[in-house]
């Protein structure tokens, strides 16, 4: 007897095991990574989407909340072959319902061939397949979660302090800890200002750079920045990182677009094409850039050619839809942490002073 379901949007209810009990709905994705289960579970990027591992072990060295990106778990449901009981215990702790004992192989090849796909779950004693089918039903889809940074983001401005000379104002539309660790360990002072900052809000801070997050959700949502990103464009330097790659590109005149299944994991191979040299990325998006705008491709994946890097030097721009942070991930991409510290010192500055 089963005591947990988990309904796919294409009509079929997979039977599972109950690791965290409760009833949730979100979109349904997958990450190959096969290890940082804790820095996928507290990426605010996850937010509203069911978590699928399709690495078969999940929780084989514990939990520390040292390695978490955020103070709790974000998506709304995880699913695993197999969970350990610390991670079972941390997500029934943190009420996010948990299931295993399922074939995620199937799931995967599921959400490969039809994209992901809007999903319900149902976990515990009293579950039934009918609380699954209805969770799944009453899903959303992503892009229609117009407020999702509300609920990622900071309330109030937060300082981190690096002690260096340069100021980063970063809007926070869901920010990964180690991006701004990134920043400060490079001597930055890193302004985190909520995702609906105003412009007077960025220019009370005076930085050097304007950094966008990464962050849940559809970008085109997220009017606010796309409106600060488009009131300084050619005054300051913008760097960002996965969903602001997108946020920035949107607001100088690109576009993006919904991916199938997008790109979840930490094996991701991604070329430069000024040097011709491949690097293996950690990745979680759904959305890509379509449309460049006046931003020049960089970098591209190999896999599938999307966009991986733009640059502008006439508008100072630096930005990656992938993670350089790598929290979990290969480390071979750290160094844009640097170009984007250069920006506010290098020649390249276009700032009016
Ligand atoms: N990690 C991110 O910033 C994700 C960006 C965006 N929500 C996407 O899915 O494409």
């Amino acid at each position: 007897m089963s005591d947990a379901y988990i309904a796919l949007a294409d009509g079929r209810v997979l039977e599972a095991r109950a690791r965290a009990p409760g009833r949730t709905r979100g979109e349904l994705v997958f990450t190959t990574a096969y290890t940082g289960y804790e820095e996928s579970l507290t990426d605010p990027s996850y937010a509203e989407q069911i978590l699928t591992f399709s690495y078969p072990l999940i929780g084989n060295y514990g939990v520390r909340s040292e390695r978490f990106e955020s103070d709790s778990v974000q998506p709304r449901a995880a699913v695993a072959r197999e969970l350990t009981d610390d991670v079972a215990d941390w997500l029934a702790g943190e009420g996010v319902p948990a299931v295993d004992h399922v074939d995620t192989r199937e799931i995967v090849t599921t959400v490969r061939e039809e994209g992901a796909m809007a999903c319900g779950i149902a976990a515990g004693p009293d579950a039934t397949p009918e609380d699954a089918v209805e969770e799944m039903e009453s899903c959303k889809p992503m892009s229609d979660h117009v407020d999702i940074g509300a609920q990622v983001s900071v309330a109030e401005p937060t300082v981190h302090e690096g002690g260096g000379d340069v100021d980063v104002a970063m809007l926070d539309c869901g920010a990964k800890g180690s991006i701004v660790s990134s920043l400060t360990d490079r001597g930055a002072d890193v302004h985190v200002l909520p995702y609906d900052a105003t412009p007077e809000d960025v220019a009370a801070v005076d930085p050097d750079v304007l950094f966008v997050s990464n962050g849940p959700g559809d970008p085109e949502n997220f009017v606010a920045a796309q409106e600060v990103v488009d009131e300084f464009a050619g005054e300051l330097p913008l760097a960002g990182i996965c969903l602001g790659q997108q946020v920035i590109t949107s607001a100088l005149g690109g576009s993006t677009e919904k991916m199938a299944f997008g790109h979840r994991g930490v094996n991701q191979p991604v070329k430069d094409l000024r040097t011709d040299k491949v690097v293996m990325t950690t990745q979680n998006h759904g959305y890509t850039v379509d449309d460049t705008g006046p931003l020049e491709v960089t970098q591209v994946n190999v896999n599938d050619d999307t966009v991986e890097g733009l640059d502008s030097d006439e508008l100072d721009v630096i930005t990656r839809q992938y993670h350089p942070e790598a929290n979990p991930g290969p480390h071979d991409s750290l160094g844009f942490f640097d170009e984007v510290l250069d920006l506010a010192t290098s020649d390249r500055r276009i700032a009016a002073d």
